[in-house]
């Protein structure tokens, strides 16, 4: 039993070295090694990482307790390294610690993106940009050549978010020469990089691992390509050009209108999130989606049943066709069951002190919920590393945060606030690849030979590119 200097009762954890703790502990894939470790000490862990306190919560119960019980104590976030260098000190709003600040932009960008209003608002930006990837992918079905569905995907990810947050699509070489992809991929990677210096804030500045010199090369690259988009858009004298997410800012900039005076590098900082948040999340879902699909190829047929069935082979896939696709959902829900985009949510952290299930947490613990064993809990799921859809037959669990056994979007105050844009997107576009096209995969692998190692990062793709060969299905 561990008891912290003023003899209040902490969690059960692993005791850690002096100054270094259990860091040692965590390898390339955290969410298991983490999930391995509250096999040991229990669904509400606590760990010293450094020398910061961090709690992991592991069970449906237990983040229960975290995120609707103790919602309020546990709505901020830690600051950390990735967060100055790159989100401009964290002015951005993912890792707004919490506050009035935080509350402004969170109702700014829910308004302008992430509304139901504006989600259908940029519906058409969607189609155009699926139907521009469903040509691209009838191409290689006539010459039955295999497609790099992992980067086809996230390219077209790509450019819906720059269409609905900048107004237009940027070429690849306008950005870096390294391109678009590859420069947020870096980011995202360097921002779930364990840093020694989020964990022991002394030794910070040494940098010994080199990421604070990485952090700063991307983070320049994202501040021209923000001024030149800012510049372009304070610039455009077109009065019948509708207005975007960048407009919006703009219109906030210097404004006495929110408690805080909203100022270019907030501007930027906030760009930035909307990319980061929305590029990457989308794609990878559906990545892990056709992967489970293509290795279990009778559920893929079920599905591409329902799709005839609902849909017919004589048309696509329209959004509105969604909610009439009970298997779809069934489906998206056991991937994100199985593969939560972002495996450990992203970090929180305690404004005060607080009791938990008799434990005593104190006063900026971070928090960290592991979804990914939450999702594989036996307690809550049956056989729970078979994917299996239709265990949500006749099942009232949701994706929206209020059945604490799946939370691939969080819950409570720091939910995401994109879920239901996420949501459609992952849907349409994985029902229309699944509807338009039968896949085979490459050099006759067999459906059990296809590997599916996760790369850890704030989201968490394949480790290697998902190919497969298409072939068209529909009538026309
Ligand atoms: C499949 C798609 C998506 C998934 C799986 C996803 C998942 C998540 C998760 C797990 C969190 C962290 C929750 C927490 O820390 O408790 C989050 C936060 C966030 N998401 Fe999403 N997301 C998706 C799409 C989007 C989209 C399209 C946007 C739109 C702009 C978005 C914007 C955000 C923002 C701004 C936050 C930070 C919220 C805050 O700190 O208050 N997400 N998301």
């Amino acid at each position: 039993r561990k008891q912290n200097p003023n003899n209040k009762r902490l969690p059960p954890g692993p005791k850690g070295f002096p100054i270094f703790g259990s860091l040692h502990l965590l390898g390339q894939l955290p969410h298991r090694d983490l999930h391995k470790l509250a096999k040991k000490y229990g669904s509400i862990m606590h760990l010293r990482l450094g020398l910061m306190p961090t709690i992991v919560v592991s069970s449906p119960q237990a983040a229960e307790l975290f995120l609707k019980t103790h919602d309020l104590v546990f709505a901020s976030r830690p600051p950390l390294q990735a967060a100055k260098y790159i989100s401009y000190e964290q002015k951005n709003f993912t890792f707004a610690q919490y506050g009035s600040y935080w509350r402004t932009v969170r109702k700014i960008c829910i308004l302008e993106l992430t509304s139901s209003l504006k989600i259908n608002y940029f519906q058409f930006i969607r189609t155009e940009e699926l139907q521009l990837l469903i040509d691209c992918i009838k191409q290689a079905a006539r010459a039955r050549g295999a497609v790099d569905l992992s980067a086809k995907v996230s390219s077209m990810s790509a450019d819906i978010t720059c269409r609905m947050v900048f107004g237009k699509k940027y070429e690849d070489e306008e950005f870096d020469e390294r391109g678009f992809k590859t420069v947020i991929q870096e980011t995202m990677a360097l921002a779930a990089t364990p840093n020694l210096g989020d964990y022991i804030p002394q030794i910070a500045g040494l940098d010994l691992q080199g990421l604070t010199k990485r952090m700063k090369a991307v983070a320049k690259v994202f501040d021209g390509f923000f001024e030149k988009i800012i510049e372009e858009h304070i610039q455009c004298k077109d009065a019948n050009r509708s207005k975007d997410f960048v407009d919006v800012m703009l219109s906030f900039m210097g404004s006495e209108e929110t408690e805080y005076k909203i100022e270019r590098e907030h501007i930027k900082a906030i760009i930035l999130d909307m990319l980061a948040a929305t590029m990457d999340t989308s794609a990878t879902a559906v990545e892990w989606a056709l992967s489970e699909l293509f290795k279990h190829p009778e559920i893929l047929k079920k599905l591409q049943k329902e799709l005839e069935n609902i849909v017919g082979l004589d048309s696509m896939v329209e959004e509105s066709d969604l909610d009439n696709l009970e298997y779809l959902d069934m489906v998206v829900k056991e991937t994100f069951r199985l593969h939560p985009v972002a495996p450990l949510l992203l970090p929180h952290e305690s404004i005060e002190d607080c009791t938990v299930n008799g434990f005593h947490i104190p006063k900026k613990s971070r928090v960290i919920i592991n979804v990914w064993a939450i999702g594989r809990d036996p307690g809550a799921w049956k056989e729970p590393e078979k994917f299996f859809p239709e265990r949500f037959v006749d099942s009232n669990i949701d994706l929206r945060g209020r059945d604490f056994q799946l939370l691939p979007f969080g819950s409570g105050r720091r939910g995401c606030p994109g879920m239901q844009l996420g949501l459609t997107i992952v849907k349409q576009v994985l029902a229309q690849l699944v509807h338009c096209f039968d896949w085979e995969l490459p050099d006759g692998m067999l459906p059990e030979e296809l590997d599916m190692t996760e790369e850890f990062g704030l989201v968490t793709p394949r480790a290697k590119h998902l190919l497969a060969i298409p072939t068209y299905r529909l009538n026309k």
